[in-house]
């Protein structure tokens, strides 16, 4: 049954990229299509991620630093809710704070992004592909050796001018935050999730609130799409099994048909050279388990010493 909020006010808490500002407008207008008396306003933060512009993230510390700041403002009672890319919030998130709403995944799959090519597999040798994740980095060097891929780094405007200016012959972007910001149409090919399997949660936002908070959990509630919740459980369980983060070349990806869910992840070296899969099928209502299985299936074939390289490499570079 649906519950009508008593509150009269809620804040959203965003980092000001276009991409954020557009998933925090986006929660707006579906809350307010669900409670038309309900003011929604937008905070707009700047994150310790968006400053850092110069230095890989996988060297800087991980993907907690686009989240922070906006939970500080959860934690003082300045905003109510946080609106996170659900790819970018980590696995590990726990009391206070709690990740209390999956929305509808949009497209999940990676993007080719150029002004010459049209495929990735068209690509001479020695022509630069700019990535900074180590999932698509990894994926990219296993099938295409003779590429070189290079950091590409900001928010989804910079990297295209950095492609623009000539910098790469092409990019790699999730299509889903291009479609957001109505880029589509830089979208030279989709890659099928078997060629670069998606990071866990890819697609799909998450809303934060403090765990306590019931009343927003109840606000949220009808905006919850559970088939996209059972998919990224189990996404997240394996990253967490495998005490992922982005510093390690890490994928999961899940499909429901009809009660059946499917989960797929890998993990990888990262020059490339080794790339460790496996997948699973079983009852949506065990989500969590089957991301943890397929997560031991990938610890007990190398796993986790690819993920103790990585990490030693991460910290020490
Ligand atoms: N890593 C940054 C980030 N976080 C979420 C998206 C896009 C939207 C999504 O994947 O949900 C992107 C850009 C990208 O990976 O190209």
């Amino acid at each position: 049954m649906a519950v009508i909020p008593s509150m009269t006010k809620v804040v959203i808490a965003t980092r000001e990229s276009r991409l954020a500002l557009w998933q925090a407008e986006f929660v707006r207008s579906q809350l307010q299509a669900r409670y038309p008396h309900l003011t929604v306003e937008l905070l707009k933060m700047t994150t310790r991620g968006d400053q850092i512009l110069d230095k890989t993230l996988s060297k800087v510390g991980g993907k907690g630093l686009f989240v922070k700041e906006l939970e500080t403002a959860l934690m003082d009672g300045r905003a109510d809710l946080a609106v996170h890319s659900l790819k970018d919030v980590p696995v590990d998130l726990q009391y206070p704070f709690a990740l209390t709403c999956v929305m509808e995944r949009d497209d999940p799959r990676d993007a080719f992004v150029s002004n010459h090519y049209s495929a990735l597999a068209e690509l001479p040798a020695g022509e630069v592909v700019g990535t900074s994740s180590l999932r698509r980095e990894s994926q990219i060097r296993e099938r295409y050796p003779h590429l070189e891929v290079k950091p590409l780094r900001g928010n989804l405007d910079t990297r295209l001018r950095k492609l623009d200016e000539g910098q790469y012959a092409a990019i790699i972007l999730a299509a889903a935050g291009l479609k957001r910001l109505g880029l589509v149409e830089r979208i030279k090919a989709f890659i099928d999730t078997n060629d670069s399997l998606p990071a866990a949660g890819q697609g799909a936002l998450g809303i934060e609130i403090m765990a306590d908070r019931q009343d927003m959990v109840d606000l949220l509630a009808p905006l919850v799409d559970t088939d996209t919740l059972d998919c990224v459980t189990a996404e997240r369980a394996v990253s967490l099994s495998l005490g992922g983060s982005c510093q390690v070349p890490l994928a999961a990806f899940a499909q429901l048909t009809h009660n059946d869910l499917h989960i797929q992840a890998l993990v990888a070296s990262t020059d490339g050279k080794t790339i460790l899969r496996a997948e699973l099928t079983g009852t949506r209502d065990k989500a969590f388990e089957l991301g943890q299985q397929v997560a031991s299936m990938l610890k007990s074939s190398g796993g986790q010493e690819l993920i103790d390289q990585a990490l030693a490499l991460a910290n020490n570079p």
